[in-house]
């Protein structure tokens, strides 16, 4: 118990990937008072130089608050002493560079929570969880890994727009704790035990944000880019995506429908606001892949990863016998676009069989 001669301890965040996402949370962190310690990637240096030098993300419009220490990935051991928990901002293009350089430097006594969305083989062939993947790349050791899923644009984070989130890990305590230090007035976070099934659904919406964008890309290319909006198609396409990816939830282990409300939510995010909602419109434009992606190039686009990643799995299984491909009619159309670089052209017949 802390005294007024001795202060209680200020609970030190150390945030490691300075991406938009993780430079996000050093918002609600540091406004609770907290020491925040943002380490950039190997390749974050000139956002840490510019961080130091302007007090701002380069890609932000807001200052962060005062206070907030900045790191190269140089001085991590500096960044990492006294930390009460660590989040991990990066993208799943670095999963395995936090699998390598960062999990043998973590403390088992360290909380972990990530940002990164998007599911892994495990090299059996059988989808799993970031966590779930880093917590067997660090075996035998035992490390306290956590996840975040839900709507949330980092813009908007920033901006203080109400923003609902689910934290996902083992320990209901642990959870309890992270949320105590981060949540807001505008920042509201559920807890869930369900890692794999809050895991899934984000996951899940990176994909599916491209099959309801390429209807969106579509109407555009028919009525024009400045024409009014058309609804029926992106709607067409919704109500498919939440079907299959209940589906999907399912056939990897999860039946819980909150898990799915999440990643519903986050679907609806990022067809509206999301970057991975561009690539869709361009290729329901009609751009072949490779000029959607030249045109992208620079701004990470993480519904690749998960398409063919779900795709080359399902594929397999129905190989199988053990899944019938009909029943994922649109992302196994994504999977034509993005693997075998066929044009995007929504199989709408395919989603109308009839229902009980
Ligand atoms: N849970 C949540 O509430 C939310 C999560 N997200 C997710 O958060 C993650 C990060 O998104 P965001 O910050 O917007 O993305 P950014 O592209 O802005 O940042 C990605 C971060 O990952 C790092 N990174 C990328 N590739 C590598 C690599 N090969 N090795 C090491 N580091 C790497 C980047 O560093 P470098 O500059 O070196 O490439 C950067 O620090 C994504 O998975 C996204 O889906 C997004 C919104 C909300
Ligand atoms: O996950 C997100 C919002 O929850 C952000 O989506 P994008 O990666 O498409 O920008």
């Amino acid at each position: 118990m802390s005294t007024s001669e001795t202060p209680a301890k200020q609970t030190i965040i150390t945030i490691v990937g300075s991406g938009m996402m993780g430079s996000a949370l050093v918002f609600p962190a540091r406004e609770n008072g907290h020491t925040v310690r943002l380490v950039g990637s190997p390749l974050d240096g000139e956002i840490i130089d510019a961080c130091r030098k302007t007090g701002r993300h380069p890609k932000f419009v807001k200052d962060f608050p005062a206070g907030v220490e900045y790191y190269k990935i140089e001085e991590l051991d500096k960044a990492m002493d006294g930390a009460d928990l660590l989040i991990c901002g990066i993208s799943s293009f670095g999963v395995e560079w936090f699998a390598e350089y960062m999990l043998p430097r973590i403390p088992e006594t360290l909380p972990v929570v990530s940002v990164t969305k998007g599911l892994i083989d495990d090299g059996t062939g059988q989808l799993i969880s970031y966590p779930e993947y880093w917590a067997r790349r660090a075996a035998p050791r035992k490390l306290r890994l956590n996840a975040i899923g839900g709507p949330c644009t980092s813009y908007e984070l920033v901006a203080q727009d109400q923003t609902v989130v689910t934290f996902c890990g083992e320990d209901l305590e642990t959870l309890r704790w992270m949320k105590g230090l981060m949540q807001r007035p505008y920042y509201h976070i559920a807890v869930s035990t369900d890692v794999m099934g809050v895991e899934t659904a984000v996951a899940l919406k990176n994909a599916y944000a491209y099959g309801v964008c390429i209807t969106v890309g579509a109407c555009e290319r028919v009525y024009g880019i400045d024409s009014i909006p058309h609804y029926n198609s992106q709607a067409g396409a919704f109500g498919q995506s939440m079907l299959e990816m209940q589906k999907l939830m399912r056939l990897l282990g999860s039946s819980n429908d909150e898990a799915l409300a999440v990643g519903i939510g986050d679907l609806y995010v990022t067809v509206f606001g999301g970057r991975n909602r561009l690539l869709g419109k361009l290729l329901g434009r009609g751009l072949p892949l490779d000029a959607a992606l030249k045109e992208l190039e620079g701004i990470t686009l993480e519904g690749n990863v998960i398409v063919v990643r779900i795709v080359k799995a399902l594929r397999a299984w129905a190989a199988q016998g053990k899944v019938d491909l009909a029943e994922y009619p649109l992302i196994a159309h994504l999977g034509e676009v993005l693997i075998d670089n066929k044009p995007a052209n929504i199989p709408w017949e395919a989603f109308v069989a009839e229902k009980r």
